[in-house]
């Protein structure tokens, strides 16, 4: 991989461990699934390095937040490279209450995701990240969340961005930055 500036080596890793699947899980929908670049040992810990790297280099962070299911993965490994705190948002009902809750539609499906009240602090420094972002509905309702607790999203990153659906326009009306490996 020399040669190659940070973020091409990260696309580059990212775009050739992908799996396609059409219509799942609803027709007319190609479900993307990062489980090859999980499953690939040098090549996770590749992008994890390099995504803490661009991280640091912007002035870091306090917490990550990731969404159940898929971005717990993320989350976890980019949070103990950065040498952060990690936070699991999780789907609705995992949680005893209290919570603090938002809904929000997806391409497939409607979801709701909590998080407890002592997750984060005011003013805490939260990177956002997921594998996918497609409506942005998902990074939105967890931007909210943080902010209904008072911290503040610097930042997030996905893995691959769905242009069509969407999600950099809804960011963008919520006022989030967010970085990608790939756009489709
Ligand atoms: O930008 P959006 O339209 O909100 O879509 C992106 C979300 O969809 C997928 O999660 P899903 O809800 O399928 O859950 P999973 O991770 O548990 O499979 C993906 O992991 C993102 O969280
Ligand atoms: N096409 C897709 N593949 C994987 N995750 C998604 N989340 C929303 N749309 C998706």
């Amino acid at each position: 991989m020399t040669g190659l500036t940070d973020q091409n080596e990260i696309t580059s890793v990212v775009s050739t461990h992908v799996l396609e699947t059409p219509d799942f899980p609803s027709e007319g929908v190609l479900f993307r699934d990062f489980t090859p670049l999980f499953c690939d040992g040098s090549a996770f810990a590749r992008v994890v390095d390099l995504i803490a790297e661009q991280v640091t280099a912007k002035g870091g962070v306090d917490l990550v937040a990731g969404i159940e299911a898929r971005g717990f993965l993320l989350c976890a490994a980019i949070g103990y490279k950065l040498g952060a705190g990690v936070v699991p948002i999780r789907k609705a009902g995992k949680l005893p209450a209290p919570t603090v809750t938002e809904s929000y539609a997806l391409e497939y499906a409607e979801a709701t995701i909590e998080i407890g009240p002592h997750a984060v602090n005011k003013g805490d420094r939260v990177l956002l990240v997921d594998d996918v972002l497609a409506t942005g509905g998902t990074m939105v309702a967890a931007a909210t969340l943080m902010r209904k607790l008072g911290a503040e999203v610097v930042d997030s990153w996905v893995l691959l961005e769905i242009e069509a659906l969407g999600g950099a326009k809804a960011m963008q009306a919520a006022d989030l930055t967010f970085n990608t490996a790939m756009t489709v």
